[in-house]
């Protein structure tokens, strides 16, 4: 469990400290106040760039813009990140340097934010990353496999736009990707057993969405690789593959296509996803970031998201305008208003 969470020149924030007490924590305050920002800190405790994907260098505080740092414990290790200007950012675990890639395997950090409201009629690639994500909290290893796909089809692709004909050049890198494809093939296949699991016979208010993956790709990556060079020589790209997957959603009980459901409907589909991936997740030190999640939500719908929330072995972070979205949690819940300040967000601890 995250046990604290300090952020130094961190976006709006000069300074401010968090300790959860395990509860579900409810921030509130009111718009541009710096609540996104305290969940946007926490989804930097996970590999990558965080929940806004953002430069490194957006996270340093304007004013004085000389990098930023977080640090955080956890009940096993003490995790520090930071980044000077210019510079990419650094991860040190127990004080000692390590990869990005190490966060994974301590907490598994997941959200939802309003920008995902729109991930079912947007472009495939959003839904790609929603599944990926989902994959890397059940396979962590499956973000260096990804990454090795893509450097080996960057590389690929360079040699395509230069009209490199002679096949030596492509065979190892082909080679390399079909390899990466049969494991992230795999390990999204494992992701969505999991989740289908964890929504079989669960006792929710959220409607259940059956999951399926379009476009991965032929199986022997590599064969088809190798056949179909001149049409990707034309496009100037690889045009098959893991990279070019489509997640798809049902609305289990309606049996109708995600995109085709009212927003409401959409945005509680998402709402079930995580719900079921946290529950999938059951014995992982699993952290759930909620961004104005409760807006969209009648008030009994609200109510039962947070019974649920209270249910799940995970620890929960959720943001609202105002106190009262929260009202139904009451004392289940931990709270912090954050206010904007002559010196930027202020957090302060309140009780419901
Ligand atoms: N690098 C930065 N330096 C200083 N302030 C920043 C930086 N990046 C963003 N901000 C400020 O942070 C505020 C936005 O914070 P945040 O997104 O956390 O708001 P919020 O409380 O979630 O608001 P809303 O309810 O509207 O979503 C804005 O006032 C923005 O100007």
């Amino acid at each position: 469990m995250l046990r604290d969470l300090t952020l130094l020149q961190f976006r709006s924030h000069r300074r401010a400290q968090v300790a959860f007490d395990g509860r579900p924590l409810a921030i509130f305050g009111p718009n541009g106040a710096g609540k996104t920002n305290l969940l946007e800190a926490v989804s930097l405790l996970s590999p990558g760039r965080g929940l806004r994907r953002a430069q490194s260098d957006e996270l340093m505080r304007r004013a004085e813009a000389v990098g930023w740092k977080l640090r955080a414990t956890t009940d096993a290790h003490e995790i520090e990140t930071s980044a000077l200007p210019g510079e990419p950012r650094r991860v040190e675990i127990d004080g000692k340097s390590a990869p990005q890639i190490a966060l994974a395997q301590i907490l598994r950090v997941l959200w939802l934010i309003p920008a995902m409201d729109r991930l079912w009629i947007e472009g495939a690639e959003g839904r790609r990353r929603f599944l990926d994500r989902m994959v890397m909290s059940f396979v962590p290893r499956h973000a260096e496999v990804t990454l090795a796909y893509d450097k080996a089809m960057r590389e690929r692709n360079r040699l395509l736009k230069d009209m490199v004909r002679d096949p030596t050049w492509y065979h190892a890198l082909e080679v390399q990707m079909a390899e990466a494809a049969g494991a992230i093939r795999a390990n999204r296949a494992e992701a969505l057993i999991r989740i289908a699991h964890a929504q079989d016979g669960s006792a929710t208010a959220f409607p259940a969405a059956t999951l399926t993956l379009e476009n991965e790709g032929p199986e022997d990556l590599a064969a088809a690789l190798d056949a179909n060079r001149p049409r990707d020589m034309a496009a100037g790209r690889t045009l098959e593959g893991p990279h070019r997957a489509d997640l798809q959603a049902i609305y289990a009980e309606k049996d109708a296509p995600a995109a085709q459901c009212s927003t409401g409907e959409q945005k509680a589909l998402l709402i079930s996803l995580i719900l079921a991936n946290a529950r999938a997740l059951r014995g992982e030190d699993v952290v759930l970031l909620l961004d104005e999640v409760a807006a969209h939500l009648d008030s009994a719908r609200r109510a039962a998201l947070y019974d649920e929330i209270c249910a799940l072995d995970a620890q929960v972070l959720m943001t609202g305008t105002g106190a009262e979205l929260f009202d139904s949690l009451g004392a289940r819940g931990q709270y912090i208003e954050v206010t904007e300040g002559p010196e930027g967000s202020q957090t302060q601890e309140t009780s419901p």
